[in-house]
């Protein structure tokens, strides 16, 4: 099913609570900062090459993609989306 950035933000905030580690969310928590950094920038690569490469179809998924380790970046900061929006 399909949500807004916003929604898929408080259900990774809410998973992370929960620190059960059937979430990947939880692992990746686990893992920390440079494992999460990592994934970001593969992701960004995986966007980029799917934008020059592949269709539009796949690139939005490599773009949701990158948005969901963002926002796991952002709950290992422990930064809010307020902390973020403030700069847009
Ligand atoms: N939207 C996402 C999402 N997007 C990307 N990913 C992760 O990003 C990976 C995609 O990376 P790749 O395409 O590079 O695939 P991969 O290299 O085979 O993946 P890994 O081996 O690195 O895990 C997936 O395997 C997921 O681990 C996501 N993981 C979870 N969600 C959503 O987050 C919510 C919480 O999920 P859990 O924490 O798993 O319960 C649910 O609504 C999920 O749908």
């Amino acid at each position: 099913m399909s949500k807004t950035f916003d929604e898929l933000f408080a259900e990774l905030r809410d998973r992370a609570a929960t620190g059960q580690e059937s979430s990947g969310t939880v692992r990746a928590l686990q893992a920390g900062v440079h494992s999460i950094g990592k994934k970001v920038v593969e992701e960004a690569a995986e966007v980029w090459m799917a934008a020059e490469f592949q269709s539009k179809a796949e690139a939005a998924e490599e773009i949701s993609q990158l948005l969901y380790h963002l926002q796991v970046m952002m709950l290992a900061l422990d930064l809010d989306l307020e902390d973020v929006y403030e700069y847009l």
